[in-house]
């Protein structure tokens, strides 16, 4: 098969099908512990969606990936994750989401427990510059994903990836699941809720099981490079100045800065939690699970202090440019409150922001062949 799909950005094709192709896709589903599971992960050449895949598989259960690789940063570093991910024994197709045919085919080809719904159009500001790509991946594709998982028999359980920006203008906290979400501030905040309500409707109609998992500024190594923590590593160790954002009467924005192991943690102790979608081929056959989830650090730092941590491990000082809040979609602070997913799955951040920084830096100095520079150990 050859698909030509619009990924938001730019045009592009990709090869899929064949009995080679199918043979690649049931090795990676091969589930390889008693009581595993086969996963879809979408997203999977994206920042979480490389270290949960790797975290599954490790475990034993099958992963099979998918990914749409596209620009909005630098495709180069979705390639090596994928290479990373291909070296674990993990295949990962190069689709769109809302290519119906290959959804259609993956499902034919493996009936998946689970999907682990991590593609989407992330990034709060870029909504502003291109706010179809966030309605084409974050609700088409979101649809398109969803209605081939209802007709799927048996159904999969979804877990998925909505956002800490759904609380918007809230100014209650620490943010609780039951707090108000009705005033995103950003497009992506809005898709993000959009998404929570469009996969209600099909735990209602369908039995799909659904957990949503409202994610608090994720960051650590093979990180986003759009986001600030990357971006300002880039800058600092470039000499190039720094921009940090201000809120109203100069009062420092703040962020439940959460590192990567913890919230695959979170994704995991989710899938196990997951329990079953109920229905098949389309048909619910009794209610299933619906659930949402924070899964945050609980404990917020100044984007300043973020800077001075970032200063310290890279041995630089950053050139910083202060500038009021430009109302951009930004929201002045974040805080999870996470007592349900602790009581759920025992879900319990270990890393604090000096300490996942450390290894994020360790790791952008590897990447980028900074390490037999002087004066950056
Ligand atoms: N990283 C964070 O701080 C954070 C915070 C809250 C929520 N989230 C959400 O978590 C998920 C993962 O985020 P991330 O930081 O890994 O982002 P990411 O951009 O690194 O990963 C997303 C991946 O999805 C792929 N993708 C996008 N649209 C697609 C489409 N239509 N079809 C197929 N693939 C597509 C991209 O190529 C990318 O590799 C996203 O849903 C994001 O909105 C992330
Ligand atoms: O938890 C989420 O739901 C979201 O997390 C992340 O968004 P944010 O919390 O906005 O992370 P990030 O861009 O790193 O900015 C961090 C801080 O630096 C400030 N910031 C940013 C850029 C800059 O140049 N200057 C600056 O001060 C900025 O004002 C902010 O205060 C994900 O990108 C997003 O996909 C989404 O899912």
């Amino acid at each position: 098969f050859q698909s030509f799909v619009d990924s938001g950005s730019r045009y592009f094709s990709a090869s899929w099908g064949g009995i080679q192709w199918e043979k690649q896709v049931r090795n990676s589903a091969q589930i390889h512990r008693s009581g595993g599971m086969s996963v879809l992960v979408t997203g999977a050449a994206g920042f979480v969606g490389t270290h949960v895949s790797l975290a599954l598989k490790k475990r034993g259960d099958g992963v099979v990936g998918l990914d749409n690789f596209n620009n909005y940063y630098d495709p180069s570093l979705k390639k090596a994750r994928k290479s990373l991910l291909n070296s674990h024994g993990i295949l990962v197709v190069e689709g769109d989401l809302n290519d119906a045919k290959l959804l259609a085919k993956l499902f034919d080809v493996v009936a998946f427990t689970h999907v682990m719904h991590l593609a989407a159009q992330a990034g709060v500001r870029y909504a502003m510059e291109n706010p179809n790509s966030y309605v084409h991946s974050n609700i088409a594709g979101l649809v398109t994903l969803l209605e081939i998982c209802k007709s799927a028999n048996p159904q999969p359980a979804v877990v998925w990836a909505s956002s800490s920006s759904v609380y918007g203008l809230n100014e209650k906290v620490p943010f609780s699941e039951a707090d108000r979400t009705d005033q995103p501030a950003s497009l992506y905040a809005a898709t993000k809720k959009a998404g929570e309500e469009i996969t209600h409707t099909y735990n209602h109609i369908y039995g799909l099981s659904i957990t949503g998992l409202r994610f608090f500024t994720v960051y650590g190594p093979w990180g986003r490079p759009d986001m600030a923590y990357f971006s300002f590593t880039r800058n600092i160790l470039q000499g190039k100045p720094i921009t940090i954002y201000r809120g109203k009467n100069r009062v420092d924005l703040a962020r439940d800065f959460t590192y990567i192991d913890d919230i695959v943690k979170g994704c995991l102790g989710s899938l196990d939690t997951s329990g079953k979608s109920t229905g098949s081929g389309g048909k619910k056959k009794g209610n299933a699970p619906y659930r949402i989830f924070n899964l945050g650090n609980t404990s917020p730092v100044k984007v300043p202090e973020l800077v001075n941590i970032l200063e310290r491990h890279l041995k630089v000082k950053a050139k910083r440019n202060i500038v009021d809040m430009p109302g951009n979609g930004d929201v002045p602070f974040t805080h999870a409150n996470i007592s349900l997913a602790q009581r759920e799955f025992g879900y319990k951040p270990t890393t604090d922001l000096q300490t996942g920084l450390k290894k994020f830096v360790r790791w952008y100095l590897s990447y980028y062949g900074y390490n037999n520079r002087k004066g950056l150990q």
